[in-house]
């Protein structure tokens, strides 16, 4: 067994081309990433420049047409979807913008069901209840989520996507829909993640989180802008 720390996402070479008839849209062509255990690492980039196309590849959601993707060492592209969805739950906590919450379960419910589907052999890190501290929603643990404010939903889907706990944090316009109070307040959560060891990757237009972050990313047309620090 070897030492030597892995980084915790290694992105190589990625390319992915949607086809619609006989339109072919080319998302990625050809983009490298490495991302250390412990740091944030904002993807800038107009719309449809590939930030969401790079984020779903870097979470196994998706599979690359070219290139793979590492995290912690284990490779999530070109495997059997069951064995990526097992490699997800077990490295990647993902946050969206909306819908990181099954409607008809509490707060709770949501945290504790991630934890569940990570098995009973697996201790979580972190109960429950300190998930919900960490956000600040312990008042709330029992609120179904159509009952919390905007603030309040981006907090509890990043409890969610901690539940896991990630190696690799996706989180995919985390903030679009919230105001600069809570904009900032779930930034502060995304760099106690980080600092806290996890590798936390974010696409988002915001000048407040590329403020936050310790490198931002510029994809245009599928590509890094100005490659510096991209790999
Ligand atoms: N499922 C799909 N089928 C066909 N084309 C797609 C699909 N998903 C994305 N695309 C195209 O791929 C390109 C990259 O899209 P992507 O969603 O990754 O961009 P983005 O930078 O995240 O944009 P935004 O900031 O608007 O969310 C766009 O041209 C988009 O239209």
């Amino acid at each position: 067994m070897t030492t030597l720390r892995q980084p915790a996402v290694v992105a190589h070479d990625l390319y992915r081309f949607y086809r619609a008839g006989d339109e072919e849209t080319l998302a990625l062509r050809g983009v490298s990433l490495t991302v250390a255990a412990g740091e944030l690492v904002v993807v800038a980039g107009p719309s449809g420049s590939g930030k969401s196309t790079l984020l779903a590849l870097l979470a196994g959601l998706d599979e690359p047409d070219g290139g793979h993707v590492t995290l912690a060492g284990e490779r999530m592209s070109h495997r059997p979807e069951a064995r990526r969805t097992l490699l997800r739950r077990r490295l990647v906590g993902v946050l969206r913008q909306s819908g990181n919450l099954v409607g008809h379960l509490d707060v709770r419910g949501n945290v504790a069901l991630v934890q569940a589907l990570r098995g009973r052999s697996v201790r979580p890190r972190r109960a429950v209840a300190d998930l919900l501290a960490l956000v600040a929603l312990s008042a709330r643990a029992h609120a179904l989520p159509a009952e919390l404010s905007g603030g309040e939903l981006a907090r509890a889907g990043l409890a969610v996507a901690l539940a896991g706990d990630p190696t690799v944090l996706i989180a995919d316009e985390p903030t679009g829909e919230l105001d600069l109070v809570n904009e900032r307040r779930v930034l502060g959560l995304l760099r106690e993640v980080a600092a806290d060891g996890a590798a936390v990757v974010v696409a988002s237009h915001s000048a407040e989180v590329a403020a936050a972050a310790d490198r931002v990313l510029r994809l245009t047309d599928g590509r890094w802008a100005g490659e510096r620090g991209a790999a």
